[in-house]
């Protein structure tokens, strides 16, 4: 689960200072010194706004027009120093005059919105945080104009349809769902001998110790949906009240396998349908291995849900009311997650019971950008009718060594695990927040 949606380029096109390494390849010496002053001009921002000497900072963005963007030896803007210092004037100034970076993160990762956060300047991370959900929601907009114009104009699928030649950048696992699912996956144990399921660069696909949120997820589903009361029942008993009329069916769908770990709590409630969409064949396997292909009531949609999406359009799948939706992939980004929110008011049941999640890791590497996504996302789903309540998770109760290597790369080397690729800061970030939605009627 770390690297999916959570790690995912937040798509911010962030200028960095090695931008004027590349400038300084140019041996002309007058346009070498233009690019000193710049550079120290720059420093001296930073310095100004640290200073707090507004007439300096003024001059500077105003008058010099200062490239606000250049980072200091820790990675700072002057951005990350007016948040540091909490002038909310500042970060507008610098926000609105200059060409300050929101998303811009220093050398430990954190952007000037979670350097505001932890210094305990509300306003200033209020700030800093309403700049980032504004630009964010432009970002979709302008993202599903430009998509929406590709589908309508033939050359540019053309552009898309073209196989990547040798000089593209090779694509990663963790961030091309095609590269994903065409890789092999291993499923393992950890350091402590919990499960996990590792993609080919070595990234956990899904760990055990995701089984709280998980766990969490089913029960705010059951309690929300009305269904708690079938939790420990016979399936065939349930089965008769059903048929009876004593009793509603239970239908639930559930995007991406992993582990089978939601999966695992939803039987527990014995579903009438428990459908599972998956593509990835080592997925597959392992379902298939442990038993989940036997299973009453289960059926596995063996393809991407977006291939699922085509099916029901063309009436190969057939459209049914879900009591229950949860949707958890890998390397896929906002604007998949975005597309499939689209898809819920045709695919949730109308009853007032059914309900939506999703897993809501998206930005947890920052504070600043978790509240964002967390704000967007809300607004999205509001967009299409669906009314969203966020419950809080402590990830790190009773879970140890959750950061650990994951596993053991193909090479045998130590993979990039958990203890340096950590997807989850928690003392950035905090508690998860488990979304629960549902269609306003
Ligand atoms: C993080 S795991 C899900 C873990 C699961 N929630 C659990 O409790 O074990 C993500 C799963 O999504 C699957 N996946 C990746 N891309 C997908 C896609 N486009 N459509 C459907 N599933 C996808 C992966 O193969 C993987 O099995």
């Amino acid at each position: 689960m770390p690297a999916r949606l959570a790690q995912q380029p937040i798509h911010v096109s962030v200028p960095t200072s090695n931008s004027f390494d590349a400038l300084a390849g140019d041996k002309d010496t007058a346009a070498q010194d233009d690019l000193d002053e710049r550079v120290a001009l720059a420093l001296r921002l930073i310095d100004a706004v640290l200073d707090e000497d507004d007439r300096l900072v003024r001059m500077l963005v105003l008058e010099e027009k200062v490239d606000a963007w250049v980072q200091d030896q820790q990675g700072w803007t002057a951005l990350h120093a007016a948040a540091y210092t909490g002038n909310v004037e500042h970060i507008k100034l610098l926000l609105r005059k200059s060409n300050a970076v929101w998303a811009m993160p220093d050398n430990l990762g954190c952007t000037a919105g979670d350097i505001a956060f932890s210094m305990n300047h509300d306003r200033a991370y209020e700030e800093l945080l309403a700049e980032g959900i504004r630009a964010e929601m432009l970002r979709s907009v302008l993202e599903s104009a430009a998509s929406s114009s590709d589908a309508e104009d033939p050359s540019a699928m053309a552009v898309d349809a073209e196989p990547s030649t040798s000089d593209a950048p090779k694509l990663s696992t963790a961030s091309d769902n095609a590269t994903f699912l065409s890789s092999r996956l291993i499923f393992t144990a950890d350091s402590r001998g919990q499960a996990v399921a590792l993609d080919a660069e070595g990234n956990g696909v899904m760990m055990n110790w995701e089984e709280g949120i998980m766990r969490r997820t089913v029960e705010a589903l059951a309690r929300e949906g009305g269904w708690e009361g079938r939790k420990g029942r016979r399936r065939e008993e349930l089965v008769s009240e059903e048929e009876r009329g004593e009793r509603e069916g239970l239908k639930v769908l559930n995007v991406g396998f992993g582990l089978g770990i939601i999966d695992t709590h939803l039987q527990s409630y014995a579903p009438t349908t428990h459908l599972i969409i998956e593509p990835h064949p080592d997925v597959l396997s392992f379902a298939r291995q442990n038993g989940w292909f036997d299973k009453p009531g289960v059926r596995f949609y063996e393809g991407t849900w977006k291939q699922w999406m085509g099916d029901l359009e063309s009436g190969t799948e057939e459209y049914e009311g879900w009591d229950a939706v949860y949707f958890d992939t890998y390397s896929e980004n906002y604007a998949d997650l975005h597309r499939f929110f689209e898809l819920l008011p045709d695919i949730l049941s109308t009853s007032p019971s059914a309900r939506f999640s999703f897993f809501h890791g998206l930005g947890a590497t920052s504070r600043l950008l978790y509240d964002i996504y967390t704000s967007v996302s809300e607004m999205h789903l509001r967009e299409i009718g669906l009314k969203t309540e966020w419950e809080e998770v402590d990830v790190a109760q009773g879970v140890e060594g959750r950061w650990e290597s994951t596993g053991e790369a193909g090479e045998g080397e130590r993979t990039k695990g958990e203890g340096e690729k950590k997807y989850w800061r928690e003392e950035m970030v905090g508690r998860y927040r488990l979304p629960v939605c549902r269609l306003e009627m």
